[in-house]
């Protein structure tokens, strides 16, 4: 899959590229593996067929109400987008959240703080319901989401004819501001019609949005004025309230408008439980030997991360 993105990367942001890979062995190769993922675990969910109502039961038109049956080569593409989508980007996720947590032992503790006041020992599974309150664990999952956006550098999206900010939603103020029939950035002029990406890794590392220290994991900074009044740290000393910035209309790691993520509230219900139970269970500690600082200075981002292994020490608790 990795080897397949590099190659995916370059097309997506070059298209006349892929005549070019096509011509080179090692470039069609890797979009020819990619493409061989596809194909397999497409084909091997048509044969498991429908359990439920799942992304796959309608892009597969499965209930049969479409005109046309999607082409092979189109469920081909969908179920690299579905692994993309929806397993690269929860993966990235939980890498990002455990090497946080290992590397910053107090934040770690709060979790595990709020995680064993929520739960009584041995509470298995824990209740979901319960988890969409716990204000530090979504604030652990909002920090690392905005330290390491799963798609770093955004997507491509058109300047809207006209009418953009009804078209991308009002919350998103900086597409709003290119909602205009044509502006200047620097030296280049959009107009309407041109593809624009946003990076979401630099927007959200930008002090301009979210300061201080936006290059650092703190996740107090997502915590409600309420919730920040009982943290036990002193929070004030982090986040000096005259100097803090927190603007979260430059937080879109799940983008906003109408191709954002269809898997958002999946993937954070996923996130909750997985983190929760884990934490429940095992202790997590830093790997002695391991090069564990290195980990964020040796990813490689080509539209999804390259990634090295996280080594931690798991226990039983
Ligand atoms: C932490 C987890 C996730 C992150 C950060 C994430 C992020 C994103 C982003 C930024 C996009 C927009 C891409 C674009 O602008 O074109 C997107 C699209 C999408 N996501 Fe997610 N995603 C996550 C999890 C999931 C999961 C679990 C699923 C499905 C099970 C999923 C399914 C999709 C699909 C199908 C699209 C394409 C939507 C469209 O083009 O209309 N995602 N995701």
């Amino acid at each position: 899959m990795e080897g397949g993105i590099v190659s995916l990367a370059m097309v997506s942001h070059v298209p006349w590229m892929l005549k070019f890979l096509n011509a080179v062995s090692g470039g069609k190769e890797a979009i020819e593996r990619a493409r061989r993922l596809g194909r397999r675990k497409v084909s091997e969910r048509l044969k498991l067929g429908a359990r439920r109502k799942d992304l796959f039961y309608y892009l597969t038109d499965e209930e049969g109400t479409g005109r046309i049956r999607p082409s092979d080569a189109a469920l081909t593409s969908d179920g690299l987008l579905a692994i993309i989508a929806g397993s690269d980007t929860t993966s990235t996720t939980f890498m990002a959240l455990f090497w946080n947590l290992v590397k910053n032992p107090q934040a770690y503790a709060r979790l595990q703080r709020e995680i064993d006041a929520n739960f009584a020992r041995g509470e298995l599974p824990c209740d979901v319901n319960k988890m969409v309150e716990m204000g530090y664990l979504n604030a652990c999952i909002s920090e690392t989401l905005r330290l390491f956006p799963a798609l770093p550098s955004g997507s491509p999206r058109y300047v809207p004819l006209g009418g953009g900010p009804k078209v991308l939603g009002k919350q998103y103020a900086l597409f709003n501001r290119i909602s205009a029939a044509r502006f200047d950035i620097c030296t280049i002029s959009v107009v309407p019609g041109m593809q624009v990406l946003l990076h979401t890794w630099a927007i959200h590392r930008d002090p301009r949005y979210f300061s201080p220290s936006p290059d650092s994991f703190i996740p107090e900074r997502w915590l409600t004025p309420d919730e920040l009044s009982r943290a036990d740290i002193d929070v004030f000393k982090v986040l000096p309230p005259e100097t803090t910035v927190h603007d979260i209309n430059a937080y879109f790691p799940f983008s906003i408008g109408p191709a954002n993520c269809v898997g958002k509230n999946l993937a954070l219900m996923e996130m909750r439980m997985v983190v929760c139970q884990l934490l429940h269970l095992f202790r997590f500690s830093r790997f002695e030997g391991d090069p564990v600082d290195e980990w964020e200075h040796d990813l490689q981002e080509f539209l999804i991360y390259k990634k090295p292994d996280v080594f931690v020490r798991i226990e039983r608790r």
